[in-house]
């Protein structure tokens, strides 16, 4: 029988000191109930993803130390094997460093693994860092089995398709009892269905038992879910750890089969995964959380336009931060109708958070008088138009430096994609909230909240309302933009294509095919291209977002700008 902790951790990326610290606090949790394993994540010592950091001679000086500090605090619990994701030193050509696995036991390095496969598409780009491990297996003696090491993508090619090599095969060639895998894989929607169900091939294939340990937690764009869970090859998922929280906690394997610490069977595993809805909302407000938590902010603020965008990025970061740390502010113009301050106020009421009101329709006259005093030529159309949006998006950055607030910006996916918003106006901002959805499931996730919480949160008026600017006179998005069901169909496979869903893909698919059967359509189609291709230099220039779908702004989508694509 062998006793394995998965520690499930929500680490900060450099770190090194508080992760030690968080480290070894799970080891002594897990040396406490007679532990022989404590697993943590990929890169746990320094955090996942510390990008270039990993070319400053400083801080690999920093996870040396901590290194150190591990092995040392190893010997505390003699009989406690630990097992830490690090980067290592490369001695060959190529890269200088590997994505290592250790195995530290007793003050000493039992077992050091460098991980194949190295990710390097969408958000990944471990290639830049790393060298790839040997097509070796690893696998140790920890009490009664022998347990074989991968890390994370290394679990994700046996299917062998992707990768010239399947260290799952070679480690199951070195026929272990049990594989244990460490990951830093983040979530979308849908991913944990897939991480399990590749895991749960994989044990089946192999006839081998799997330990897969996750991290959890937000880093700036990434949002990481924990979910670590452990599969047998007969009944696939048999244990999984919480999601969205730091979870420690100790199972028993013996026989091939794992039990709870207590050497009960584990609680059944549902294979159903939790809505879209819950899963955004979750993803979205750790994702807050941790962005503000580890940049040094405790408030934020947004402009409140009564509009459904803003509604629902209050909502979200009152569930993130606390009533009392969110604040709006309301910047009535003279294109503002009077549901913009009342809605706002109202929403304000049911979330219990300050208002405030500063009106911009002065300045906007003062700025226009000016602009024709010293240009010569009255500023009118869109550029007057901007001109409310960058100064509401001025006045938000001057309450930001005044007051230490964290700006959130509230652009959607749709608008994003479109460049459907003024750039250094409504974009300002330290974080986009809900940058990923798309403006069909903002209205959606808006009376979900509602629902969950069985009050209106966020006023049914402004659910209800058709939206708009309200830059220009009685203007509706759906003068300039198709209506946002369509619009949101097309968008979906243009951006996200193959990483969709197959529900998701199918019906945008089904919609695109109906507007190519006429030429209305067709030439429909052709302008969201044309849009969402012109309007990647606002995306370049704007806060990172908080990823929740498969296919994200960023990191994600890496498009040139000075080019000719559509
Ligand atoms: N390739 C390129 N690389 C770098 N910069 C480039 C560029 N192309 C244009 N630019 C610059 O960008 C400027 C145009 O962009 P920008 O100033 O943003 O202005 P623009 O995109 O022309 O107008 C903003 C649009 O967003 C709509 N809007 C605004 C605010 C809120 C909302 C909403 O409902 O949420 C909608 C508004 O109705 C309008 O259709 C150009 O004047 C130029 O300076
Ligand atoms: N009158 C206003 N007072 C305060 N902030 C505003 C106002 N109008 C716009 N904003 C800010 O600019 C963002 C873009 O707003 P706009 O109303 O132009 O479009 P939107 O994308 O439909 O957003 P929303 O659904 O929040 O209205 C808003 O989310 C809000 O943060
Ligand atoms: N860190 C990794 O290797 C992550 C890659 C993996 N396919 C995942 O997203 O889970």
């Amino acid at each position: 029988m062998l006793r394995i902790t998965v520690a499930q951790l929500n680490l900060t990326v450099g770190d090194i000191e508080g992760n030690v610290q968080r480290m070894v606090a799970a080891a002594e949790q897990a040396a406490a109930v007679q532990s022989e394993l404590v697993v943590f994540s990929e890169l746990a010592l320094c955090g996942y993803y510390p990008g270039d950091l990993l070319e400053e001679p400083a801080f690999l000086q920093r996870m040396e130390a901590g290194l150190a500090a591990l092995l040392q605090a190893s010997e505390q619990w003699p009989a406690l094997h630990w097992v830490v994701g690090t980067p290592t030193p490369a001695h060959g050509p190529g890269k200088r460093l590997h994505n290592s696995l250790l195995v530290l036991q007793g003050g000493q390095v039992r077992l050091h693994y460098a991980k194949q496969l190295l990710p390097t598409y969408n958000i990944f780009d471990e290639r830049r860092h790393f060298e790839p491990g040997p097509d070796v297996a690893q696998v140790l003696r920890i009490g009664s089995a022998q347990v074989g090491f991968l890390i994370c993508e290394d679990g994700w090619n046996d299917h062998g398709a992707d990768y010239a090599t399947n260290p799952f095969q070679t480690l199951a060639d070195a026929a272990p009892d049990l594989v244990v895998s460490i990951n830093a894989s983040p979530s979308h929607l849908g991913k944990r269905g897939q991480r399990q169900q590749i895991f749960a091939d994989a044990a089946r294939r192999h006839s081998l038992p799997i330990v897969y340990v996750n991290q959890i937690g937000g880093h700036d764009q990434l949002v990481y879910d924990g979910a670590s869970f452990a599969v047998e090859p007969a009944n696939g998922v048999v244990f999984e750890a919480q999601r969205f929280t730091e979870d420690i906690c100790t199972l028993q394997f013996k026989h091939g089969q794992f039990l709870t610490a207590q050497g009960q069977p584990p609680t059944p595993v549902s294979a159903q995964d939790i809505s879209s809805h819950d899963f955004y909302h979750r993803q979205m407000v750790l994702g807050l959380r941790d962005y503000a938590r580890r940049c040094g902010f405790t408030q934020a603020v947004v402009g409140s336009s009564g509009g459904i965008d803003s509604a629902l990025t209050l909502a979200l970061a009152v569930e993130a931060l606390g009533a009392s740390n969110v604040v709006a502010v309301t910047m009535p113009s003279e294109f503002s109708s009077s549901g913009s301050v009342d809605d706002s106020v109202q929403l304000c009421r049911n979330l219990g958070i300050a208002l405030h009101t500063h009106p911009i329709a002065d300045l906007v006259t003062c700025y226009a008088q000016q602009f024709a005093t010293s240009f010569g030529t009255p500023l009118r159309g869109l550029a007057l138009e901007n001109v409310q949006a960058r100064i509401r998006g001025t006045v938000l950055m001057e309450y930001s430096n005044t007051f230490g607030h964290l700006l959130l910006t509230t652009g959607n996916k749709s608008e994003i994609s479109v460049g459907y918003c003024t750039l250094y106006g409504d974009t300002n901002g330290g974080l986009g909230l809900i940058g990923d959805l798309y403006k069909t499931e903002v209205f959606a996730l808006a009376q979900y909240l509602n629902a969950q919480a069985g009050r209106e949160l966020i006023p049914q008026a402004i659910i209800d309302k058709a939206p708009s600017a309200e830059l220009a006179p009685q203007q509706k998005d759906a003068d300039s933009l198709p209506p946002y069901p369509v619009l949101d169909e097309v968008l979906k496979l243009l951006i996200e294509g193959e990483r969709l869903a197959a529900a998701e893909y199918a019906s945008a698919h089904a919609v695109v095919q109906q507007l190519q059967q006429h030429d209305a359509g067709r030439a429909l189609v052709q302008r969201v291209r044309q849009m969402v291709a012109r309007n990647e230099y606002k995306r370049r220039q704007a806060p990172p977002i908080v990823r929740v779908r498969a296919r994200a702004f960023g990191s994600g989508r890496q498009m040139p700008i000075a080019a000719h694509t559509v």
